[in-house]
């Protein structure tokens, strides 16, 4: 007797991991919101669900109170799979890192106010050094506050192929676990959905430590 449907059989992915890998999202997704960290429908977020395939928010969606029903597949080029769903608009953004790098299980994309302040501060800098903080040791690999990270600004453009090109620049110069665009928001990724949301946290704190030291010493 076959335990699975013959709908379930003919897909490309694993059907059980995307439903767990939809409610983590959702349920993760419901606690940034809940922030103020995804204004507006603003926001996307995925997960990796094998080799070949990611777990995406549709677009356009509330981010704050999504179901299985906004979450769909696609694959590392950012084609949906086995659904007519479209996938969020800066899906390149994701599944870049996800073909990339083996190691990356998930990438977070959020608008919160203190991102898209810090953004529009540093832009002419083109990063925001972060360091001497003992929270630098929440990002993976970072095992003392003495470390410094820069974090990337990258110019905005509703061109996803080139900034998906900015990217790689970026990631050719060396290790990274998020980045900046100008007046948008804040990309972070990591090894699974707890390092990603570690990660994320760790940018924004970091980022809001930034713009009060810069009120502060004026
Ligand atoms: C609602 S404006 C924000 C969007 O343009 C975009 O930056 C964003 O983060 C969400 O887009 P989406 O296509 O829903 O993933
Ligand atoms: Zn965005």
């Amino acid at each position: 007797m076959p335990t699975t449907s013959p709908a379930n059989t003919a897909l490309p992915y694993d059907a059980d991991a995307l439903a767990r890998t939809a409610d983590a999202i959702a349920a993760l997704t419901r606690e940034l919101a809940a922030l103020g960290w995804t204004p507006a429908t603003s926001s996307n977020f995925s997960a990796r669900l094998d080799e070949r395939h990611a777990a995406i928010t549709v677009s356009g969606r509330d981010k704050g109170r999504l179901g299985r029903a906004d979450i769909m597949v696609v694959d590392f080029a950012g084609k949906p799979v086995a659904t007519d769903q479209r996938p969020s608009a800066e899906t390149l953004l994701h599944t870049q890192l996800y073909a990339r790098f083996a190691e990356v299980g998930c990438v977070l994309h959020t608008h919160s106010r203190v991102q898209t302040v810090a953004s529009r501060l540093y832009a002419p800098e083109g990063r925001v050094r972060l360091e001497g903080y003992e929270l630098l040791k929440a990002f993976h690999g970072n095992t003392t506050h003495e470390a410094a990270i820069d974090l990337p600004v990258l110019p905005n453009t509703q061109d996803m192929p080139f900034l998906a090109a900015q990217v790689e620049r970026l990631l050719d110069a060396g290790p990274l676990w998020g980045y900046l665009i100008d007046g948008h928001g804040l990309y972070a990724w990591g090894r699974d959905i707890a390092e990603a949301r570690r990660h994320l946290d760790a940018f924004d704190f970091l980022l809001a430590c930034e713009l009060d030291l810069r009120t502060l010493r004026r």
